[in-house]
C-alpha cells in the first residue's frame, strides 16, 4: 500500500492557523501517517505560510467539528516560513573568538540576548565590512537564544528575502497578514540591511520597525557601511536605525586572526601538523577578512593532504599560497595612496582635492576618489570626508553617486578612473 492510499483513508476535521486535525479510522493508518509528520506539517506550512501542527486522531466525536475546506489554489500568502529561521549550528557564542576588533559588536549582542525586560539598546546595528562575523554573531544569538530562552520568537532573514518577501506580499495583498507574523516575535534579526537600498517595500518596513520597537522586540541589524552612509535608504529610516547602539566590527588584529586560526584547528592537532610560524604567516597576511583568513587555512591543509609533508611549515605555506587569489593584495592601499594617485594622474596636490575649488578637473579628481576609496577600500563616507578636508558624509554620498553616474556617460572620466585604479596595482 501506498503512503497515497493510507491518505486516502483519512479525513481533515478541523484547521485554524495552528493547527489542522486529521481523522484516521485505524491506529495503523495514524502510526503510518505519523511517520511522515514532519513532511506533512513542512507541506501545509508551504501552504498556508505559518508553521502548522498536525494532529492525527482516531476519535469519532471530532469529527463533529466543522471541517474548513482547503482552498482549491493555495492562498496567495507567501511562503516563507517566517519563524523556521534556520541558524548555523557552528555560529555560536562559544564559537566567535573575540578581539579589539569585535568586542564590541560580541558584547551588544550577548549582553541583549542574556537580558531581561526593557531593552537597554533597541535597535543594535553592526556594520563593518564583509566577511568579519556579522552574521556569525546574529547566529549565535539565533542559537542561543533556542537553547536558553526556547519561549522567545525569534526572527532571522538576510535584507533580500526581506524585501521579497515584502514585495510578494504587495502583488497577492496580504500586507497586513505579513505585517502580523513580521511583528509577533521578541527578537528580530535582520542580516544586510544595505540590501534595503532603493527597495519599494521600506514604507512597509517603517512601520512593521516601528511597531517591533513600541513592543519591546530586540531588533538587531547588520549592514557593510555605517548606517549613516546608507544612502538609498529613507532618512527617517536611518535616524532610528542610529537611534539604539551601533558598533563596528573592523578587520581582525593579528592577536585575534591567530586565535581563529587556532580554533579552526582545535583537537585535530594530530592530523594537521602545522608549525606556530605558519599560523603567524596566515594571521599577518591573509586577515583583511576572517573568509579569506579561513580560506587560506583550507587551502593548505587540502594541498597538505594531496602532497603529504612531513609539518606544514612556512616554506611549505608561501609555496602553496603564493598565486593564490585569497592573498590579501589590498593589504598596502590606503586612502592616501588611492589620494596620491588621483593627484598624480591630474597633476595637482593633495591640498587641491582637499580645498574648497570647484574648478571642473579637481572636483572629478574628488569624484574619483570618492568612488576608489568606496569601491577598494570600502572606507566609510564620514572617514573619505574627514581625509578630503572635513566634507561631511552626505557630500561625501553624492559624489560617490555623481561619479557612479560620470562612468556610465563620460568616456573620458570612465578612461581616467580605469587608469588610477591600474596604477594601484
Ligand atoms: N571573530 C570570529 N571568530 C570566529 N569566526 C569568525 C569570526 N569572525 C568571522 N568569523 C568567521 O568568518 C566567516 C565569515 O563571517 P560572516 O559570514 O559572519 O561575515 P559577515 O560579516 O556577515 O560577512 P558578509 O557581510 O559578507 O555577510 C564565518 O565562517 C565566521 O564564522
Amino acid at each position: 500500500m501506498t503512503c497515497r492510499d493510507w491518505i486516502s483513508r483519512t479525513r481533515l476535521i478541523y484547521l485554524d492557523p495552528q493547527t489542522a486535525r486529521v481523522y484516521c479510522p485505524s491506529r495503523i493508518t495514524q502510526s503510518i501517517l505519523r511517520q511522515e509528520q514532519a513532511l506533512f506539517e513542512t507541506l501545509l506550512c508551504e501552504q498556508t505560510g505559518t508553521p502548522v501542527s498536525l494532529q492525527l486522531t482516531d476519535r469519532v466525536e471530532q469529527q463533529t467539528e466543522p471541517a474548513p475546506s482547503f482552498p482549491s489554489t493555495p492562498p496567495a500568502t507567501p511562503s516563507v516560513p517566517l519563524l523556521q529561521a534556520r541558524f548555523n549550528p557552528e555560529y555560536t557564542f562559544d564559537s566567535f573568538v573575540e578581539g579589539t576588533s569585535n568586542k564590541e559588536a560580541y558584547a551588544a549582542v550577548y549582553n541583549s540576548c542574556i537580558q531581561t525586560g526593557i531593552r537597554a539598546f533597541n535597535p543594535i546595528m553592526i556594520y563593518g565590512n564583509s566577511g568579519l562575523g556579522k552574521t556569525h554573531l546574529l547566529h549565535a544569538a539565533g542559537n542561543w537564544l533556542r537553547l536558553n530562552r526556547p519561549e522567545d520568537k525569534v526572527i532571522y532573514m538576510d535584507a533580500n528575502t526581506f524585501v521579497d518577501l515584502l514585495i510578494e506580499a504587495m502583488k497577492s495583498k496580504t500586507v497586513d497578514s505579513v505585517k502580523s507574523r513580521l511583528t509577533d516575535c521578541d527578537f528580530f534579526l535582520l542580516d544586510d540591511i544595505q540590501n534595503l537600498r532603493r527597495s519599494s517595500s521600506q514604507e512597509i518596513f517603517f512601520t512593521v520597525y516601528n511597531e517591533l520597537i513600541s513592543q519591546n522586540t530586540q531588533v538587531m541589524m547588520t549592514s557593510d557601511i555605517h548606517p549613516q552612509d546608507l544612502s538609498g535608504l529613507q532618512a527617517r529610516l536611518i535616524s532610528r536605525f542610529t537611534s539604539g547602539l551601533t558598533v563596528s566590527i573592523s578587520r581582525p588584529e593579528f592577536d585575534t586572526s591567530r586565535a581563529i586560526l587556532r580554533k579552526r584547528i582545535e583537537g585535530k592537532e594530530e592530523q594537521i601538523r602545522i608549525q606556530d610560524d605558519v599560523i603567524d604567516y596566515l594571521a599577518s597576511t591573509f586577515s583583511n577578512d576572517v573568509r579569506n583568513l579561513e580560506g587560506s587555512l583550507n587551502r593548505l591543509i587540502f594541498s597538505a593532504t594531496l602532497e603529504n609533508p612531513e609539518v606544514i611549515d612556512t616554506a611549505f605555506a608561501k609555496a602553496v599560497l603564493v598565486n593564490e587569489p585569497i592573498v590579501d593584495r589590498q593589504k598596502e592601499l590606503t586612502l592616501h595612496k588611492i589620494e596620491k594617485a588621483v593627484t598624480n594622474f591630474y597633476g595637482l596636490t593633495c591640498s587641491d582635492l582637499e580645498g574648497k575649488s570647484r574648478q571642473k578637473a579637481i572636483v572629478n579628481a574628488r569624484h574619483i576618489c570618492v568612488y576608489l576609496a568606496r569601491e577598494l577600500l570600502h572606507t566609510s563616507y564620514s572617514q573619505i570626508g574627514q581625509q578630503l578636508g572635513g566634507r561631511d558624509h552626505k557630500t561625501i554620498a553624492s559624489s560617490y553617486e555623481r561619479a557612479e553616474k560620470l562612468i556610465r556617460q563620460d568616456q573620458a572620466f570612465s578612461l581616467a578612473v580605469t587608469r588610477i585604479q591600474e596604477s594601484l596595482q
